[in-house]
């Protein structure tokens, strides 16, 4: 029995632009997804899945004699579970150059589902970091994170970038575009704050929204380099450790994202709440369509003011997590 886990993220900035080879600084935050894998005797796959916000369920499928998942729950649920779930075994599998296996595998995260959150390429690198140990193979996190990121752009339909897999695999702060992925060294103290509205958006669906926007209108594509734009400027704040800059190029950041329509209201109004507390800066993270904002602030105001917003389920501070994925026992 093999037990790994991989931190979620917030976006500083460069959600959806990465897809289409801007950059992005994602950062690692002290919110696990644990995955532990066992061999089975036969080849079928046995998936226990617990959440925050789900109060779990187990589903088993596969093998000679059966294929359908045999479960209690919603399909929809299901299969976007048993996705990330088979694909993270697949590259085990591949990758420990065994042709087939059977595994029970338990999911345990404290990375809301579906929130921007990152909790898709959590459960994944930390997956394939398992099944692969059971299988006796070991890959490097750099691996694991190539690895994961075919796992995300087969379930994503295509698109998706490298960033969520990297960060979750490596830890800290980073800077992805394109193939190009690496750590970013010595980062200012970032005060995050999280706002969870309890809702979830589709990744996928997302995506593939702002792709049509980008189509049919020059100025949706030029929003998206604008992004860019505002990611390189955030890269001299970093270096320059000026975090009063960072919160100013994030509200730019979200208005950007909310052209491109992937806010939602309940997202918005925890933007505002945050900014009336005097947050440095405030905007949705990762996907969107529902989920969470991220804030920096030094002080509790933004903190407190989140508690009291409506639409608001949970507040926290999330700290930079440095390290990435690890093997638990
Ligand atoms: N605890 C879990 N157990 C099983 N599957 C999970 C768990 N957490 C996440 N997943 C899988 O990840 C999917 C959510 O991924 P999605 O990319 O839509 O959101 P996210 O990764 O949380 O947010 P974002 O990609 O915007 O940062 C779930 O539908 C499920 O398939
Ligand atoms: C929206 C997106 O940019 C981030 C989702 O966390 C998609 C991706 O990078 O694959
Ligand atoms: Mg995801």
């Amino acid at each position: 029995m093999t037990t790994s886990s991989a931190p979620g993220k917030v976006y500083l900035f460069g959600e959806h632009a990465v897809v289409y080879g801007e950059p992005a600084v994602p950062c690692a935050i002290e919110r696990r997804a644990r995955v532990t894998v066992e061999r089975r005797e036969d080849e079928r796959l046995r998936v226990r899945a617990n959440d925050l916000t789900l109060d779990g369920f187990t589903v088993t499928w596969g093998g000679e004699t059966d294929t359908r998942p045999d479960v209690d729950v919603p399909a929809p649920l299901v299969e976007a579970a048993t996705g990330y779930i088979d694909g993270a075994i697949a590259q085990a599998l591949d990758a420990a150059g065994e042709p087939a296996a059977g595994f029970d595998v338990t999911v345990e995260s404290d990375i809301p589902l579906g929130a921007g959150l990152g909790s898709s390429a959590a459960v994944v690198v930390a997956g394939i970091d398992a099944a692969t140990r059971e299988l006796g193979a070991e890959l490097s996190s750099e691996e694991l994170a190539d690895r994961a990121y075919q796992v995300e752009y087969d379930v994503q339909d295509g698109q998706a970038s490298r960033a969520d897999t990297f960060c979750s695999a490596m830890g800290g702060a980073v800077r992805v575009q394109g193939e190009d992925c690496r750590r970013l060294g010595e980062v200012p103290t970032l005060p995050f704050v999280v706002g969870y509205d309890g809702n979830t958006g589709d990744t996928g669906e997302l995506v593939a929204g702002v792709r049509e926007l980008k189509h049919t209108y020059g100025f949706a594509a030029d929003a998206v380099e604008s992004i860019g734009d505002l990611v390189r400027a955030g890269e001299a704040a970093l270096r320059d450790g000026d975090v009063e800059e960072l919160g100013r190029l994030m509200d730019f950041n979200h208005g950007l994202l909310s052209a491109l329509g992937v806010s939602a209201r309940s997202l918005d109004t925890m933007v505002w709440a945050a900014r009336e507390a005097d947050a440095l800066g405030a905007k949705l993270t990762g996907a969107g369509g529902g989920g969470c904002i991220v804030a920096l602030d030094r002080t509790e105001q933004t903190h407190t003011a989140l508690e009291y917003t409506p639409g608001c389920t949970d507040a926290f501070r999330a700290e930079l997590d440095t390290e990435g994925v690890r093997v638990e026992r």
